[in-house]
């Protein structure tokens, strides 16, 4: 009777540790929080029912899969790869034909070199090309994608006034500085670069898989599980992944953390151009960030802040100067691959150096 008593307790406790073993712990923030090893997915349908689970993933693991309608991403990617091959300027991508703000073509030569066509879905009207059509309409898609997103993050905590951030309808690129866009990158093969681990600016990024794996999260992020290639734990033709950038984590003090990322220069190098159509969820033009009620006192003083701030709103009120905060110094911490705590700006010499230089 002892001995199976023993034997019964012996597996009992097995079975406990198995379960903890499972579970991936993480030190976020003060508390300790479980995400199982495998990404949960959450069908977009059931977003808002199911927020408490993406808001868990997104929070603790530092991003969410979401499972959704793709249908287009394959013939946009197709027309944007053939693109690249035909015309390698992309001088003419037949997205729109005069300056109407719902393209803009660059090309980037430093850190790495990439061709950036972002595109916005503000306009509508038919596309002559059935390629442009689907890359117009994958923008469309993931612009309403990543809004229940943000209203799934909003409900859970609590935040209505996240939704008051964003433009309904994406503003279009020429009347906005960092507006909402859908952003094609199209890497050639031969790259010298390393990861060029960065955040990104937005409140959300929805990135579906590109045509081949090659994104990476930080190693720093330890609660990525199996692989650092994020895209291959998506079903290309229906997953997005969604992940918190740096004005995600002055509205919400925190409690969510931008993930650092990067793209392989090893896998690059393989030769074959890649393609990918990230979609940035950015506050619109006139936006502004309040602190929020938790927020502890030492950061009290990064808020208001603003990409880009309307006349007449504070006046007389010095407001953080959101994007040059991302690009010259929260963004920077993380350029090898570090997840900066936002706790790091209470220190004495940053708070210095942010009331300074970094104040509109
Ligand atoms: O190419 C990718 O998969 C990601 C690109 C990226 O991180 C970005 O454009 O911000
Ligand atoms: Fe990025």
């Amino acid at each position: 009777m002892h001995s199976a008593w023993v034997c019964c307790h012996v597996r009992r406790v097995a079975a406990i540790c198995t379960a903890a073993f499972a579970a991936h712990f993480l030190y976020l923030g003060g508390c300790f929080a479980a995400v199982g090893r495998v990404p949960k997915k959450v069908a977009a349908a059931d977003l808002i029912p199911r927020q408490a689970e993406f808001c868990q993933e997104l929070k603790h693991r530092g991003f969410a899969i979401v499972q959704s309608d793709l249908s287009r991403r394959k013939e946009a990617l197709a027309w944007l790869e053939g693109l690249a091959e035909t015309d390698p300027d992309l001088a003419d991508f037949g997205l729109s034909s005069d300056d109407d703000g719902l393209v803009r073509y660059q090309r980037v030569d430093f850190p790495r070199t990439v061709q950036r066509l972002d595109v916005t879905p503000a306009g509508s009207g038919a596309l002559a090309d059935p390629g442009a059509e689907a890359t117009l309409g994958l923008a469309a898609d993931l612009h309403a994608l990543s809004l229940t997103c943000l209203t799934a993050v909003a409900q859970h905590e609590k935040l209505p006034e996240l939704l008051s951030l964003v433009a309904d309808r994406p503003e279009p690129l020429n009347c906005a500085k960092e507006p909402s866009i859908m952003r094609a990158n199209i890497y050639g093969g031969q790259d010298g670069a390393g990861p060029c681990w960065h955040l990104d600016l937005g409140l959300l990024t929805v990135a579906p898989a590109g045509s081949w794996p090659a994104l990476m999260a930080s190693p720093f992020h330890d609660s990525i599980g199996e692989t650092a290639f994020l895209e291959e734990l998506l079903d290309p033709d229906r997953d997005v992944l969604v992940f918190a950038g740096t004005a995600l984590v002055l509205a919400t003090a925190a409690a969510y953390t931008g993930l650092v990322h990067g793209v392989s220069a090893g896998r690059l190098k393989q030769g074959r151009a890649r393609v990918s159509v990230p979609y940035f969820l950015r506050p619109r033009s006139g936006a502004v960030l309040e602190k929020p009620p938790w927020c502890d006192e030492s950061l009290a003083y990064l808020y208001p802040a603003a990409v880009q701030a309307e006349g007449g709103i504070h006046t007389g009120q010095p407001m953080l100067d959101l994007l040059r905060f991302h690009r010259d110094l929260y963004g920077r911490l993380c350029t090898r691959g570090q997840v900066v705590p936002l706790s790091a700006f209470a220190a004495e010499d940053l708070q210095q150096k942010v009331r300074q230089d970094f104040y509109l």
